[in-house]
């Protein structure tokens, strides 16, 4: 029954199963350069082309099994999640010092701090949120004004940074928010680096250092916040309700190293996908014409604003009935200029929902996920055996023709029909899904909202490609010259 594989890896046989065709290439090093250097969507693409869409490979000293079908993901990551629990690398688990799930925890069982986590991002706390996250938007492009260009990705940040943590942990905006910011983007950039050694001067010590820096900012962040009992509630607050089976509370270092998991979760994936939000719009005119105002339109409306009430409902209702632009629509509704996002607002924007998806499907922001096998497997005749990692390949078989028709078009309107079952999972799927999915929706939503309302933009310089780590963004972070609607109109 004990075989070993061509690269001198020692595996239990499992009767009626085989391993899936694939390469070693060099031992230890395996793959790895090429899958670094590459991305994981090009690395995995040669290979499907080659073995199929189950594979096997190794990558960092580790055989690794990479599936890329709706099915296998179904199963890895929900029919048989407890036989595949996440994996973290050892140099991402100590930059973080907890995993991102926060399930690890010496104190609390994982179980109730997850379901607390997922308690507190859930859709109907979520409609309180609106409001301040339509205020952390305006904050963010109020300042688009006074500048003639911008980098998409250093707005987008600030936007999804605050956000995030607003939600997290109750906080406003503010110089300290800003420079917690800033050290944690240098987690982020360590996190991407493929040299994870500690060495001063490389950008993976500097991370561990600015972790260790907003760790320790946290803590007068999580004391004020146990004194103020505020009436509205944060994750962090839900978190130091939590009692274990003893009555003990959680401890401030456990609240303070969820919140930095929460932050690597949330905040630079949200910003990516705003980033993706602006290019695919940009690039897109005609849809873009779909949900943006016209700025003719809204200055006309401006002036409609002193008239009657009924009058303005009518042009609405007659607008909105002869035109898609739903922004437009939306905003044309607001007595004033002033007034935010309401919760209706947000669920009529079936439009501006689908760029939101489609983006998430073509840009595929988290484009694989990696699982250990905790025993030897067998999934329909192929071999997964016991501690092999297992890459579930989620942005290949988005971008697969067998289950998105022309998929490398950005077409919203294919979001109108329900996708394929499990071949859309920008946040993953089964027990570990992604929590904050609603959170990061209504912001992108808020964004398109006040970004196509507000402003027309072009794009500076010419494509520069991708940046694959620690997850495919635009590359130079998409400069653009923006322009303020109603002062462009020609
Ligand atoms: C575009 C933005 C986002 C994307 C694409 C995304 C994607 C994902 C994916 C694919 C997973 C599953 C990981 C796995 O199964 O191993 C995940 C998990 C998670 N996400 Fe997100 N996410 C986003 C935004 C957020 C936000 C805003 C938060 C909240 C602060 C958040 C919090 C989490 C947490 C806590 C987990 C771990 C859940 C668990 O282990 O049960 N995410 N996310």
């Amino acid at each position: 029954r004990w075989g070993k594989t061509s690269s001198n890896v020692k595996i239990n046989r499992l009767p009626g199963a085989q391993l899936p065709k694939g390469s070693w290439s060099l031992p230890w090093i395996g793959e790895t350069i090429a899958f670094y250097s590459q991305g994981p969507y090009k690395f995995y693409s040669q290979h499907i082309a080659r073995y199929g869409r189950i594979f096997r490979t190794h990558l960092m000293g580790n055989p690794t099994i990479v599936t890329s079908t709706p099915e296998a993901a179904r199963f890895v990551l929900a029919t048989r999640h407890k036989s595949f629990p996440a994996f973290y690398s050892p140099s991402v688990s100590r930059l973080l010092s907890i995993n991102p799930s926060a399930a690890v925890s010496q104190e609390m069982p994982p179980g109730k701090i997850l379901k607390t986590i997922h308690d507190s991002m859930h859709f109907e706390l979520l409609r309180d949120k609106i409001a301040k996250i339509d205020r952390i938007t305006r904050w963010v492009l109020s300042s688009w004004d006074k500048q003639p260009f911008v980098v998409t990705y250093q707005e987008a940040k600030k936007l999804a940074f605050h956000a995030v943590l607003d939600s997290i942990a109750g906080m406003a905006p503010s110089p300290e928010t800003m420079k917690l910011m800033d050290d944690f983007g240098y987690v982020i950039k360590g996190m991407g680096t493929s040299m994870p050694f500690n060495i001063p001067g490389t950008s993976y010590h500097m991370a561990l250092e600015k972790g260790q820096q907003v760790f320790e900012a946290l803590s007068p962040v999580v004391k004020k916040r146990r004194l103020e009992k505020s009436q509205e509630k944060c994750t962090l607050d839900l978190l130091m309700e939590i009692e274990n089976a003893n009555g003990e509370k959680i401890s401030d270092d456990s609240l303070q190293s969820h919140l930095c998991g929460l932050m690597f979760a949330g905040f630079h994936s949200s910003a990516v996908l705003f980033v993706w939000l602006v290019k695919f719009l940009g690039e897109n005119q005609e849809i873009l014409q779909q949900v943006k105002v016209s700025a003719l339109k809204s200055h006309l409306f401006s002036k409609l604003h002193i008239m009657h009430q009924k009058f303005i409902t009518i042009v609405i209702v007659l607008y909105s009935t002869c035109s898609q632009a739903e922004q437009d629509t939306i905003r044309m509704g607001k007595i004033s200029p002033e007034d935010p996002l309401s919760w209706t607002d947000i669920i009529n924007m079936p439009l501006t929902s689908t760029v939101f998806q489609e983006t998430l499907r073509m840009a595929s922001i988290v484009p694989f996920l990696t699982r250990r096998a905790k025993e030897d497997i067998n999934y329909e005749g192929i071999q997964i055996p016991k501690s092999w990692l297992v890459h579930v390949g989620i942005q290949n078989f988005h971008l697969g023709p067998e289950y998105h028709k022309d998929p490398l078009k950005f077409d919203p309107s294919r979001f109108q029909a329900p996708a394929k079952p499990a071949a859309f999972l920008p946040f993953g799927n089964g027990a570990s899904m992604c929590p904050g999915r609603e959170l990061v929706k209504f912001e992108a939503l808020v964004f398109v909202h006040y970004l196509v309302t507000t402003y027309s933009w072009e794009r500076i310089g010419s494509e520069q490609g991708i940046d694959h780590w620690p997850i495919p963004t635009v590359k130079g972070g998409l400069p653009i010259k923006v322009a303020k609607l109603n002062e462009c109109v020609t």
